[in-house]
């Protein structure tokens, strides 16, 4: 399976970079995973609602340019589905099952997703109705990814 996960701005935490990159080499054991990072627009706090949009789709172009045509979307928002790790896990099987074997993670930046790459999204994906900041999110996605394979193996995993 080639897993691509897409994001928004450069990763500037060095401990989230060390725990992101920790968790790539173990799932390159299980899959061809890849991290693509789009240019972030600036946001500064006093942004109009007009200006808000506008920032959500310059970034919105930039994520949708980089989805292959044949790519199944799973976007990360928070008002999407919640799942259990075995599902998401199930759901990966899935897709490698019915021939899906691109597969593409979008975690918005700090003001979200644009409606147009919600659209474009099979599905939405919610880790819980708590905001989580996007950089931190990448960590907490690679982890459950790993899980899922680990799931799908029947390994041992903490649980
Ligand atoms: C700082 S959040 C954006 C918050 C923005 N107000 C919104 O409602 O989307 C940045 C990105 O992280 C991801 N994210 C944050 N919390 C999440 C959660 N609980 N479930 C799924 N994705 C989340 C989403 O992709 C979101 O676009």
């Amino acid at each position: 399976m080639n897993i691509s996960i897409i994001t928004v701005g450069k990763l500037k935490e060095k401990y989230l970079k060390q725990g992101i990159d920790e968790y790539l080499k173990r799932l390159s054991a299980y899959a061809k995973i890849e991290i693509i990072e789009v240019p972030d627009e600036k946001a500064p706090e006093e942004l109009s609602d007009t200006e808000m949009l506008q920032v959500k789709q310059k970034e919105g172009e930039r994520i949708l340019s980089k989805i292959h045509p044949d790519a199944h979307v799973i976007a990360l928002a928070i008002e999407g589905k919640m799942k259990i790790s075995e599902e998401l896990a199930d759901g990966l099987d899935k897709l490698a099952t019915y021939g899906k074997s691109k597969v593409t993670f979008v975690i918005g930046g700090s003001l979200g997703l644009s409606s147009e790459v919600l659209q474009r999204a099979n599905e939405k994906l919610s880790f819980s109705k708590m905001t989580f900041p996007h950089q931190l999110m990448r960590l907490i996605l690679v982890e459950q990814v790993y899980r899922a394979f680990r799931i799908l193996r029947g390994e041992p995993y903490h649980k």
